[in-house]
């Protein structure tokens, strides 16, 4: 089935009269917040899965101290290559899993000791969306019950005719058209009006944070981009601050502000998502450019790469994660782990070979003579500079 049983008219300008679900409670359970805001926040944030077993030691360091701002009316990228530890943030960040060091704020209020009502509180205003949504919906159930349910969780005493406005609204805010899709089996939908249902289900919670884990990548290539645009609708219509997890550098170019670029549990390169997918500085990320043939090819099934090898996350690799696959990496490199270093406005990269050239001098950081030699990082990565491939 396609999608084009959407709305066209996508219902948005009809949006804040109808479109918000309970627009009311909103003004009742939302701090209001001006746009690019940080709504939330998370510092030196960290999981390590101990290894189960009988004699089993040590933990897989899934994430190692990431800071992240996701800021109202924003989509922030986190890109890298598979158990580069991106659905571990976001899982972290739903509060899924405890971490094992680092905080969570929402609008500055430490959230992670939260138990009880005070989570719930949280868990509304900060909604997953999962990659899979054959799964995520119950193949027993309309979309009317599915919405029913997120509706009456959030919204208690919501009937009648109210409800079915919100029941409506929910499905004009994801340019589903009401009375064709309301009463419709899971079964009966294409993979992109399931993923839309699945995040009708998670705005009927009025939040101000979507977390999207890799949400386009299982549906069919000819509507990943209505997924996106939708997205970023909610975006700009709604302010909601979004987290888009991606394997795809591509997408993120389209489709967020800024990009975070993680390798093996830390970010590696941070910045506005043009600066960093058309002049990436980090080696890595120029391999992750290369991998993807057309940046302006969001349809793509699959990136070329292939060989490469992940590295260990039970005894991760001594100094930069990157080293053993890095072209430039030199002795610094397999011993010191790289900061995250200025480079610019608004960027970041956690290379050595950086150092010498950041603003503030070197004070602290190895001696030039120490540090690989760089080519421009706006240079384009040509096969001498790239000895392996990402696998993805
Ligand atoms: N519940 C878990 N228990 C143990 N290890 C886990 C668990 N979840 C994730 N990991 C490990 O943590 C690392 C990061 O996994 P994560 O799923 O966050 O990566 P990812 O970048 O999202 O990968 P993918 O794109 O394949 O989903 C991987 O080595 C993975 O095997």
């Amino acid at each position: 089935m396609s999608d084009e049983a959407l709305d066209p008219a996508g219902s948005g300008g009809r949006a804040d009269s109808a479109g918000r679900a309970g627009a009311t409670s909103r003004k009742a359970t939302r701090p209001t917040v001006a746009r690019d805001d940080v709504v939330l926040e998370a510092v030196g944030l960290t999981k390590h899965f101990p290894l189960r077993g009988l004699r089993a030691t040590g933990a897989v360091h899934a994430v190692d101290g990431i800071d992240l701002a996701l800021r109202s009316g924003q989509v922030i990228a986190l890109v890298g290559e598979s158990g580069s530890g991106k659905s571990t943030v976001a899982r972290l960040l739903a509060r899924l899993y405890p971490q094992t060091a680092g905080t969570i704020r929402l609008h500055g209020e430490d959230v992670t000791a939260k138990r009880g009502a005070a989570f719930r509180r949280y868990a509304r205003r900060v909604q997953m969306i999962f990659q899979d949504p054959f799964a995520s919906l119950n193949p027993v159930h309309t979309v009317r019950y599915t919405l029913t349910r997120a509706v009456k969780i959030h919204k208690k005493g919501l009937s009648g005719a109210e409800l079915e406005a919100a029941l409506h609204a929910l499905l004009e805010r994801v340019q589903l058209n009401p009375d064709r899709f309301i009463d419709k089996f899971p079964h009966e939908l294409s993979g992109g009006q399931r993923q839309r249902v699945a995040i009708a289900r998670a705005l009927a919670a009025d939040p101000e944070v979507l977390l999207a884990d890799e949400p386009i990548s299982m549906l069919d290539v000819s509507i990943r981009i209505g997924i996106l645009n939708l997205l970023q609708d909610l975006r700009d219509r709604l302010g909601i601050a979004i987290l888009y997890i991606t394997h795809d550098i591509a997408s993120a170019r389209y489709f967020a502000d800024r990009t975070y670029v993680m390798y093996a549990g830390k970010p590696v390169e941070i910045g506005d998502s043009e600066s960093v997918t058309q002049s990436p500085a980090h080696p890595y990320t120029q391999l992750l450019v290369r991998s993807a043939p057309d940046p302006e090819d969001l349809v793509s099934e699959e990136r070329s790469g292939g060989r490469g090898e992940p590295p260990n996350m039970v005894n991760p690799p001594e100094g930069c994660r990157f080293s053993p696959r890095c072209p430039f990496a030199t002795d610094v490199c397999r011993t010191a782990t790289p900061p995250l270093l200025q480079i610019g406005t608004g960027r970041q990269v956690a290379c050595w070979g950086y150092a010498s050239r950041v603003d503030g001098g070197t004070d602290g950081l190895p001696a030039s003579a120490e540090l690989p030699e760089l080519g421009d990082a706006a240079a384009p990565v040509t096969a001498a500079t790239t000895t392996s491939e990402v696998t993805r």
